[in-house]
């Protein structure tokens, strides 16, 4: 059995579209990267990296390369998922935390959820999201940014 964890922030935008956890919500602004920006899946793609020592999503996909221009985030958990079975792993749990302001992610988790499970070939119960504000304190609070925190065990086979 492995743990690893994941992080990482994106800044909120005009323009771009907001996808969170691969589900499109509708918001005045986006989150701004070089792929959708989609922070909760790349803390997750950080973590499954993690667990097994295998560096990290800027490794494995530059963001100077134009292949990952724009590209939907669950593309490329579908390529982190190959590298764990690949490396002969399952996943056991993954736990993850968003961090925003606004806008209210309760409505879309459980769909988030759905898509994770299903991209990463296990049941939505070892998969768990949960959204929290900061009360208005710090760069999630003044929505200048949004965070994501995961951590995950994975099982070898
Ligand atoms: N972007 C967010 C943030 C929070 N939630 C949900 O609201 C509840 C209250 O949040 P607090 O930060 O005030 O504790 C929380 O339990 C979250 O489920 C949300 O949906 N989207
Ligand atoms: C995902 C990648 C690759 O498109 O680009 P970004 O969307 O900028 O995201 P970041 O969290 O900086 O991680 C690594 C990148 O290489």
């Amino acid at each position: 059995m492995r743990i690893g964890m994941g992080y990482d922030v994106h800044k909120l935008v005009e323009g771009r579209k907001l996808i969170v956890g691969g589900v499109e919500i509708p918001h005045e602004r986006g989150l701004l990267g070089h792929s959708d920006a989609d922070v909760l899946i790349h803390a997750i793609m950080d973590s499954i990296l993690g667990a097994m020592a295998l560096e990290d999503i800027g490794k494995h996909f530059p963001d100077t390369d134009n292949a990952y221009k724009n590209i939907s985030s669950m593309v490329l958990l579908e390529k982190v998922y190959d590298i764990m079975v690949n490396n002969g792993y399952e996943i056991g749990n993954i736990d993850c935390v968003v961090v925003a302001q606004r806008p209210k992610f309760a409505p879309y988790i459980h769909i988030m959820r759905e898509n994770i499970g299903r991209t990463l070939n296990t049941s939505i119960d070892n998969i768990s999201i949960k959204a929290t504000t900061t009360e208005w304190l710090g760069f999630e609070g003044r929505e200048e940014g949004m965070s994501a925190y995961c951590v995950c065990i994975l099982n070898k086979n």
